[in-house]
């Protein structure tokens, strides 16, 4: 659990982060979104003590973070950022395993590790771990990049536009690994991007962020459906754009087969703008999928709003 608790910082004059407080549950996915200079990074920073707070307090599970060792710290939490920051004279096997490394993990361990890092981030082609960053691609190397934040499987992770700057293809296949990641191994994450679309596929709640305060913190649903004001509604606006866009095609064609649902289902032959409005009058984030009678799958928000038209 990380606490943000009236957390004030300023730069010269400038105030960045205005009296905020914000609690993230374990195990949650939690996205700041905002605009550039509304402070996102800077909160995101006060987590691993690389900007200190002026007034205020960041506790993790309740311990106020500037009582810990900074080192010790930075080692316990994973941190990924856009300009990845990989070590340019050290393999790829070598960055990923930096933190294990400093934490004395067998060798071993590390090896198997590493290995099932690769594959996880789709970086399993023969002889990768012994290439070096600049050999790689700007997308593999925002790949090394999230290993090497998740490779001693901290419970916390940072993410400062981790996809930054790639392709839309590329960025929609790191998103699925990320949250299945997520998913599978209960990570706390938290995420910071200025793309509305990537927040609502990713976030289990979006907090947005307006010159250093938060102006609504809730599920992608809750920001879509009952925008706190105008400032929000306006930043959602193209994302519920798109989503109106989405009646030319099918649920059945859009769904995940197999998983389940709770609440009333919809048919698999309804269009997708149909599936969102049903979700934002049951207040519910995936609805089952009927074909005849039976229940077939899942239609899931996240992948109608990163879904390009
Ligand atoms: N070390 C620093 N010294 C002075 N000003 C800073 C420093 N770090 C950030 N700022 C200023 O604080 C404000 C908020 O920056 P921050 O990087 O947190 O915003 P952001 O929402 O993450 O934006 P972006 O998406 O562009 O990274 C900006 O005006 C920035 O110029």
């Amino acid at each position: 659990m990380i606490e943000f608790d009236h957390v004030h910082k300023h730069f010269g004059r400038q105030v960045v982060i205005d009296d905020l407080s914000l609690r993230i549950e374990s195990g949650e996915f939690f996205v700041l979104v905002g605009p550039s200079g509304s402070g996102k990074s800077t909160l995101l920073r006060t987590v691993n003590r690389l900007v200190p707070v002026d007034a205020g307090q960041v506790r993790i599970d309740g311990e106020d973070v500037v009582t810990r060792d900074a080192e010790t710290l930075r080692r316990g939490i994973g941190y990924a950022i856009q300009s990845v920051g990989l070590f340019p004279h050290r393999t790829v096997a070598e960055n990923i395993a930096t933190v294990p490394r400093l934490l004395h993990w067998p060798p071993h361990e590390i090896r198997a590790r590493t290995a099932e890092l690769l594959a996880l981030l789709h970086l399993d082609e023969p002889g990768m771990g012994s290439r070096y960053p600049h050999t790689l691609s700007g997308g593999q190397q925002q790949r090394v990049g999230v290993a090497r934040a998740l490779a001693a499987r901290p419970r916390i992770v940072l993410m400062d536009e981790p996809f930054g700057a790639l392709d839309p293809l590329t960025r929609e296949s790191l998103q699925a690994s990320l949250k299945a990641i997520q998913r599978d191994t209960g990570t706390t994450i938290l995420f910071v991007t200025h793309d509305m679309d990537e927040a609502f596929g990713l976030g289990d709640r979006v907090g947005l962020m307006l010159d250093g305060g938060l102006v609504q913190v809730g599920s992608p649903l809750d920001l879509l459906h009952a925008p706190a004001d105008d400032r929000v509604r306006d930043f959602v606006g193209g994302t519920r754009a798109r989503l109106r866009e989405l009646a030319v095609r099918t649920v059945g064609d859009n769904m995940r087969r197999g998983e389940q649902a709770d609440g009333d289902p919809v048919d698999a032959e309804a269009s997708l703008q149909d599936a969102f409005g049903a979700m934002l009058t049951q207040g519910r984030d995936r609805l089952p999928v009927h074909v005849r009678g039976e229940r077939v799958g899942a239609i899931v928000l996240a992948d109608l709003v990163s879904r390009r038209a």
